[in-house]
């Protein structure tokens, strides 16, 4: 048996994705032919509606216990309190890693989340089958992250067309321009550029300067992923063409969490704060 780190040490230049992917292989055998019991709430007003009514930069705000790049990063918290606190602040979506191996989070923790807030949530996994779309949305998610990094077109394709017959919004992940033309012909309503690249970590705000004029003129939303730490990093991408932000890890650290949140709450209009 080869192992990954063998592969790793070798030239075959294995990244962290690829790692990520294997190990999802091994959980999606354990969850095909399972049903997934849903749980029970209020509708709640989708994503696309609550940017439609906004003149700020849209919040989606990360329930985030520690990663592969970052190590732990607040592995005590308590994902429902730290969801009402985000939606009390004005979060228009919350996002929930659920993936348990590199990440340290579980479909639980969306549950509870989903058990406390009126928020969209937005079930951040590694999307490769649609029995994870299944179980996402008996857990209450309303949005599905799919990396185009990690997907063929035709699963791309697939994926994409499940979630939205299953009333699913679908957030398109993307890094650089090739990903980008692969997502656009999805023509998706909402697209994001993440600012890390998952193959080597590597965090670069410019990533969604280059990327966002491939989008502009058209109506999707366009979110910045990744990297966040200060109101000049929101204003920066705002000014590039960003009417929504996803952050973690500033939050899950956030010493002031209110104050940090509002100061990334710029107007969406260019040049003003
Ligand atoms: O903690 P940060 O740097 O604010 O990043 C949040 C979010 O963008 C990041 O968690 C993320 C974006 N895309 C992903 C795909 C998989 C796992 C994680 C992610």
């Amino acid at each position: 048996m080869i192992t990954v780190k063998k592969f790793r040490a070798g030239c075959l230049k294995l990244t962290i994705l690829d790692e990520i992917i294997a190990k999802k292989k091994d959980e999606i055998k354990t969850l095909t032919g399972q049903t997934f019991q849903p749980v029970a709430y209020e509708p709640v007003p989708t994503f696309q509606s609550l940017v439609a009514a906004s003149s700020q930069m849209n919040i989606i705000a990360e329930i985030k216990r520690s990663s592969p790049s970052r190590g732990a990063i607040n592995t005590t918290v308590d994902p429902a309190d730290q969801a009402k606190r985000y939606e009390a602040l004005g979060a228009k979506a919350i996002s929930v890693l659920t993936d348990q191996a590199f990440f340290n989070g579980s479909i639980e923790d969306l549950i509870q989340v989903r058990k406390t807030v009126r928020l969209p949530i937005l079930c951040k996994d590694f999307m490769i089958d649609p029995v994870q779309i299944d179980r996402a949305k008996a857990a209450g998610a309303n949005i599905i992250l799919l990396i185009v990094a990690a997907l063929s077109d035709a699963q791309l394709a697939e994926l994409y067309q499940y979630a939205v017959e299953n009333d699913l919004e679908v957030l398109v992940e993307v890094h650089d321009e090739e990903e980008m033309e692969r997502a656009l012909r999805l023509e998706p309503e909402i697209i994001g550029i993440n600012n890390r690249n998952l193959k080597t970590f590597e965090v670069n705000l410019a990533t969604t300067e280059r990327l966002a004029s491939m989008v502009r003129g058209m109506k999707t939303i366009l979110i910045s992923e990744s990297g966040m730490k200060q109101q000049g990093d929101v204003i920066r991408v705002r000014n590039a063409g960003a009417n929504a932000v996803l952050v973690g890890e500033t939050f899950m650290r956030a010493e002031n969490l209110e104050e940090t949140f509002k100061s990334f709450q710029v107007s969406l209009f260019q040049n003003i704060n």
